[in-house]
């Protein structure tokens, strides 16, 4: 028998891929009649017989016209450790009726994915419907055991990529975008998944200190709102020196320091009248943060009164901290007209700047967060704004706007027979046989077509007219002379096959290539509102074949 390492689990280490970033995802990680059809697969001696699946999804989410697949890394990571434990085994057998025969967990013992072919497209690349994400081949009872993690780890990671994309897309690539939605995920795996996929779909940095430990994401943060009502005056603050940032000289009472740039700023006639009074609780808390980070100071400025004390009380720790050669780096807003205010506190940034003549002191980065998603950021862009970065959380996390990608796995081939799920719902027919799937890209550069063929159709030629054919509506079709043509499933799990298999990218590179592909993009199947759909395609021969085993599954009906 197989060592055994810690959690029970068999010792797959040979092949060098580590498990799956939550250790929940095991073999049972499934719906219960995955293991009844693998019973009656084995009691029918049919287990063994080779089965292809697609996995796809039916539409794309958020009402736009594009996705981003994810979540592959970890159904390999799934796959190269998959062994059932000996708990495991018990415990499925206490859950199958007691005449399941001693054979079936014989079987399920000695099981793994050495079988299995996985084909997928890489991750982190654009993708549409109907198109496989992957496809998934090897004995019938086993690729069914894969149904339910697989999609459950492609599901909600692609919807929370594409949900990050689309808030990159709309805030545009000059603002610098933080994940701050932890707290508000569903769950551990829900927040560590989020914080990995927003990365990956372009966000810049979280602060979700356990993801950037686990994928060496940046981390990034302010901080509350506790923190500023936690004070009381700037009394309480014991340690006040603070060493000038060359080493050369000491600060005695930088609390005074502060205290006299606030009264600079109080009487000087370009900033007079903004404010009188500020909240000493608030510029306690500053002093104190500020006296603990520095070099880095970022300060929440909506505690009490954003334009008459948060700002005020900021500027005058800024300054300080400019006497003793350290930068300020900037405020957060989180409530309010985030608009409005950012325009008025940059106004103020400005007034000091020149005031002041401190160059540099205008570009202030100004932080927002409080309920953020696309269609806020789309307003703000809208009113003008002087935000460089969002903070955003709930929204983007939940993936509020759509809750579920609807992923499936479908049946399209056993011992090389093409198999067709038929629905009266003709968006939910699926696409038989085993297919290879290309992009097609035309002069422009960009992607004009996805194209599926049958496995041994010849490849479409570079240069070379195609006929690309919906898959299910006669009339449409168009003649496509594709300039690349870019084979999209490649081999990521060879199994016993004598394939190369794809190497797993790091995080770093998934996150480029999304971004990249997203800015090549025709920018009408980007916009936000009715955007125009990509077109997906089969050959003529596939086509022909559709629809011939459609008709030849679909029972006539008959008349009385
Ligand atoms: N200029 C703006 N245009 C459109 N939406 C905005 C603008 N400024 C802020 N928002 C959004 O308006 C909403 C304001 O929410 P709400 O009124 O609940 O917050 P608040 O009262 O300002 O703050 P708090 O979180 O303390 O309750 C948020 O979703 C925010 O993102
Ligand atoms: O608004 P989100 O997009 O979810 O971003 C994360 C929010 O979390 C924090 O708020 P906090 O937990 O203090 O709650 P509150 O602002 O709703 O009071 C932070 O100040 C943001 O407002
Ligand atoms: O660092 C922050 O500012 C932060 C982190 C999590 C949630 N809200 C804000
Ligand atoms: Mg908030």
């Amino acid at each position: 028998m197989a060592d055994t390492i810690a959690n029970g689990r068999p010792d797959q280490s040979a092949n060098n891929i580590d498990g799956p970033t939550n250790p929940m995802v095991t073999p049972i990680l499934t719906d219960l009649y995955q293991f009844t059809m693998a019973y009656a697969y084995w009691k029918a001696g049919k287990h063994n017989e080779r089965a292809v699946f697609d996995l796809y999804f039916r539409r794309n989410p958020f009402g736009g016209e594009y996705t981003i697949f994810a979540g592959l890394e970890e159904c390999i990571k799934f796959i190269a450790n998959f062994k059932f434990t000996e708990d495991e085994i018990a415990f499925i057998r206490s859950s199958l009726p007691p005449s399941c025969e001693d054979g079936f967990f014989e079987y399920l013992r000695e099981l793994d994915c050495s079988d299995i072919e996985i084909y997928a497209v890489t991750e982190g690349s654009v993708v549409f419907p109907k198109v496989p994400l992957m496809r998934i081949e090897g004995p019938i009872a086993v690729v069914q055991l894969l149904e339910t993690p697989f999609v459950n780890l492609i599901n909600y990671a692609s919807l929370v990529t594409t949900n990050a994309a689309r808030h990159r897309f709309v805030a545009g690539r000059s603002k610098i975008l933080l994940e701050f939605g932890l707290r508000r995920a569903q769950g551990p795996d829900g927040g560590i998944s989020a914080s990995k996929y927003c990365y990956m779909g372009g966000f810049d940095a979280t602060s979700n200190v356990a993801a950037g430990k686990l994928f060496g994401i940046p981390l990034r943060g302010t901080h509350s709102h506790a923190f500023v009502s936690s004070f009381l005056s700037p009394d309480e603050i014991i340690e006040k020196s603070l060493q000038h940032r060359d080493g050369s000289s000491v600060c005695e009472d930088f609390v005074s320091l502060v205290q006299t740039w606030l009264n600079k700023l109080k009487w000087s006639h370009l900033l007079g009248g903004i404010f009188s009074e500020t909240n000493q609780s608030e510029l306690a808390a500053f002093t104190s943060y500020a006296l603990a980070f520095p070099g880095s100071f970022l300060a929440l400025v909506d505690t009490y009164d954003v334009m008459r004390s948060g700002i005020p009380n900021f500027c005058a720790v800024a300054l300080a901290l400019n006497d003793l050669g350290y930068k300020a780096v900037g405020i957060r807003l989180d409530s309010g007209d985030l608009a409005y205010q950012s325009c008025e506190a940059r106004k103020f940034f400005r007034a000091i700047e020149k005031e002041f003549g401190l160059p540099g002191f205008g570009k202030m980065n100004i932080t927002a967060s409080n309920d953020l998603n696309e269609e806020t950021l789309d307003a703000l862009n809208k009113q003008g704004h002087e935000v460089d970065a969002f903070g955003i959380g709930t929204h983007l996390v939940t993936c509020y706007a759509q809750a579920a990608l609807g992923v499936v796995f479908k049946l399209v081939e056993i011992n090389n027979q093409p198999r067709i799920k038929l629905s009266e719902d003709v968006s939910k027919v699926s696409i038989p046989c085993k297919k290879r799937c290309y992009r097609l890209y035309g002069k422009e550069g960009y992607a004009l077509v996805d194209i599926m063929t049958g496995e041994n159709e010849p490849q479409p030629k570079v240069g070379e007219r195609i006929l690309c054919r919906h898959p299910f509506s006669e009339s449409k079709r168009a003649y496509v002379v594709p300039q690349r043509v870019e084979e999209l499933l490649k081999c990521f799990w060879p199994g016993n096959s004598d394939k190369t298999r794809e190497d797993l990218p790091p995080l770093k590179e998934i996150r480029e290539r999304c971004i990249e592909q997203l800015d090549k993009m025709r920018s009408d199947h980007m916009r936000r509102l009715n955007p125009t759909p990509y077109k997906v395609s089969v050959s003529a021969k596939l086509y022909d074949f559709i629809h011939f085993l459609w008709l030849n599954e679909a029972p006539v009906g008959e008349l009385q």
